[in-house]
Parts: C-alpha cells; structure tokens; sequence
C-alpha cells in the first residue's frame, strides 16, 4: 500500500533554550499509508495537536522531516501544505468565512490547489454542483446557498467545513478535535458523514479525539501519544477488537500512571 504521510524522527520544543523550555514531540516516526482512517488519542499535552499541526505546517519542527506522497514539505509553509492537506477544527467557525453565504464559501474551496484569486463569485453550473453535494449530508442544506455561514448552527457548519475540507480531493484530511464543540446528537451526526466521505472518497485521514468511543468505533488505526511518543499503534483486527477499558488498561501499562476515564476524555 502507497505511503501517503511518512514523519521521521520529528522532535518539537517549544520555547527552545529559554526557561519555559517544552519539548512536546520526542522522536515521532510514522508512517500513513493510503486509505488509512487514523485517530489519535492521549491525555492532556501528550502532543496530539502539536502533532497535528506539525503536519499541517503551522509552525517550523525543531528537527526531523515530513514527506507527504514521497515530496519532502518539512520547509513548507502552512499555506502552501494546503493545497494538498485540508483541516477541519474544532471550532466551527475556524475554515469558514462567516459573513459569507454557503455558495461562496464552498466556491472559495473549490479553488483550493489553483492559483487562488480571492473571487468568492458563484458561476451558475456551480451552483448546480454545490447543490448536489449539498444535498449528500441530508441536512436540507441544498435549499440555504444563499444562507450566511455564521447563521447556521454548529453542527451545519461543521458538515459543510467537511465538505469543503473534501470538495477538492485533499491527499491528507486533518481532523483537530472536529466534533468535540457538539451535542452528543450532532457529534454523532457529524462523525457518522466524516466516515461516508472519508469512505466513499477512499481518503486518508488523521483525527485527534478525546472521545475514545471514537477512535474504536471510527477508522482503521488507532495510536495513542504519551508525553510525545507514539505508545500504542493498533490496525484493523486489533484495533476492532479493543473496548473503552482495554485502552485506559493499555494507558496505564505504557504510561505507568492510573488514569481515570474522564482525564483521557475531557
Ligand atoms: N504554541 C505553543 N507555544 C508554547 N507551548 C505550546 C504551544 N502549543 C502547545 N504547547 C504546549 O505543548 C504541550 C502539548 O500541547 P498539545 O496541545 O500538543 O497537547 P494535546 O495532546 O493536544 O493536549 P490537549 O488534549 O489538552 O489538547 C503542552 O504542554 C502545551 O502547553
């Protein structure tokens, strides 16, 4: 299977050389190949989200590389990742422009990975298309084009930052805690339309949750971080096998700490 993210020997501190000296990532190595649907869980600064943005290229990494489909983008700058790698944020307002309407905002996605002009125009046969895939989140949505983002609700925005996270075919999809702002019902829904497009668009993708539901019942790999190590990386069958016990028991054998339900899920 094609390697898609390939991360080695990535170490991050923050605050380098001065008192507040952090060093959150120590020696990250993995590899993502194509198709693999991955959450990411760990306890409060285990380096979850550090990792994330690593990736996505929101800060230059202390050492080590990231190759995304063999090319080497450790120098890259965030915005130009993104032509290839998308994100979804926990925030719902995060990704959107929220004065503008669902049409525009889906047409400012459509124009990820071309030289990009910032025309929020909306061409007639697009609307026919942002319609269309509209209409796959089963929202209703397709009848509100003309709808500012910042209207709608959480969970609305949340599906539509989905799908312009993909309405352009991303080679990564980072999902930063996406569903952790929602009611239990709309985290629900919107976890259950992350996995159809990641599915039906054989995407690959990278979730950090706190929900550790989640990361068993969601995707095909399961890691788990510990004070910015990778301690536990299960796939396929042994990952579907796991329960919400045998991950706070794998926890406390890799990190030598009790740890109680609620520490790894808030
Ligand atoms: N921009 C930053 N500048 C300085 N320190 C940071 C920065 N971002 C994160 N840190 C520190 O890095 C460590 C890891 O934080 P990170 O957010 O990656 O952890 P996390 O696993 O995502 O945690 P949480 O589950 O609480 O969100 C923490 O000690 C945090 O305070």
């Amino acid at each position: 299977m094609k390697t898609i993210l390939s991360i080695k020997n990535l170490q991050h501190y923050f605050g380098k050389g001065t008192v507040d000296e952090n060093h959150v990532l120590k020696g990250i190595n993995l590899d993502i190949r194509e198709g693999d649907f991955i959450s990411i869980i760990g306890g409060n600064g285990a380096g979850k989200s550090t990792l994330l943005n690593s990736v996505a290229g929101s800060f230059p990494i202390t050492s080590g590389s990231i190759l995304l489909n063999g090319q080497d983008i450790t120098k890259q700058n965030v915005m130009k990742r993104s032509d290839k790698i998308s994100r979804v944020f926990q925030d719902p307002r995060m990704g959107t422009a929220v004065r503008l309407t669902v049409e525009e905002n889906l047409a400012i996605a459509m124009k990820r990975g071309q030289s990009r002009g910032f025309s929020k125009g909306v061409k007639k046969q697009q609307r026919k298309f942002f319609k269309e895939q509209l209409a796959t989140l089963g929202l209703g949505l397709e009848n509100r084009l003309q709808t500012e983002i910042g209207l709608l609700s959480g969970g609305q925005r949340q599906a539509i930052t989905l799908l312009m996270a993909t309405i352009v075919r991303p080679e990564l999809l980072l999902l930063d805690e996406h569903s952790a702002a929602l009611d239990p019902k709309t985290s629900l829904l919107v976890m259950e339309l992350t996995e159809k497009i990641i599915s039906e668009q054989n995407l690959t993708a990278f979730m950090v949750t706190h929900n550790m539901e989640d990361a068993i019942r969601y995707g095909n790999r399961l890691i788990m971080l510990h004070q910015g190590q990778i301690v536990v990386d299960l796939a396929n069958e042994e990952k579907n096998q796991l329960t919400v016990p045998d991950l706070l028991e794998l926890f406390h054998k890799k990190s030598g700490s009790q740890v109680s339900d609620d520490s790894l899920l808030l």
